[in-house]
């Protein structure tokens, strides 16, 4: 009989236990990635807010434009926003700023 040359997935669970931060227990690694951790909860809902404060400034802009008979969306305004991110931060920054227009877009 031929041997299967795929993998096999384990049948049985990981017996190693794990910590929360997902260490092997040592206390000095446990406890700067909890800190590190806290920090990284506090960025986050600081660039959530200031997402959140971006989707309203960006509906004030749009409401605007169309109140003096323009279009909703702005493609050469769009662009530079693109080209910034990524500038700033490689390929996944292009990725992450239309994400961004996708939430700003279309609130009006
Ligand atoms: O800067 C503008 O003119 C906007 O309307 C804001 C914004 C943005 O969220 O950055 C939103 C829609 C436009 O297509 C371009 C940019």
């Amino acid at each position: 009989m031929a041997t299967p040359t795929t993998t096999q997935t384990p049948t049985t669970p990981q017996t190693k236990t794990r910590t929360p931060a997902g260490t092997d227990a040592a206390p000095e690694a446990e406890e700067r990635i909890e800190r590190d951790r806290a920090r990284i909860d506090d960025l986050d809902r600081r660039i959530i807010a200031l997402v959140q404060e971006r989707v309203e400034v960006s509906a004030r802009i749009q409401r605007t434009r169309i109140e003096a008979g323009g279009r909703r969306v702005n493609l050469s305004r769009e662009m530079e926003i693109l080209a910034r991110y990524r500038e700033e931060l490689g390929k996944p920054g292009t990725s992450l700023a239309m994400t961004l227009l996708e939430l700003c877009r279309g609130r009006v």
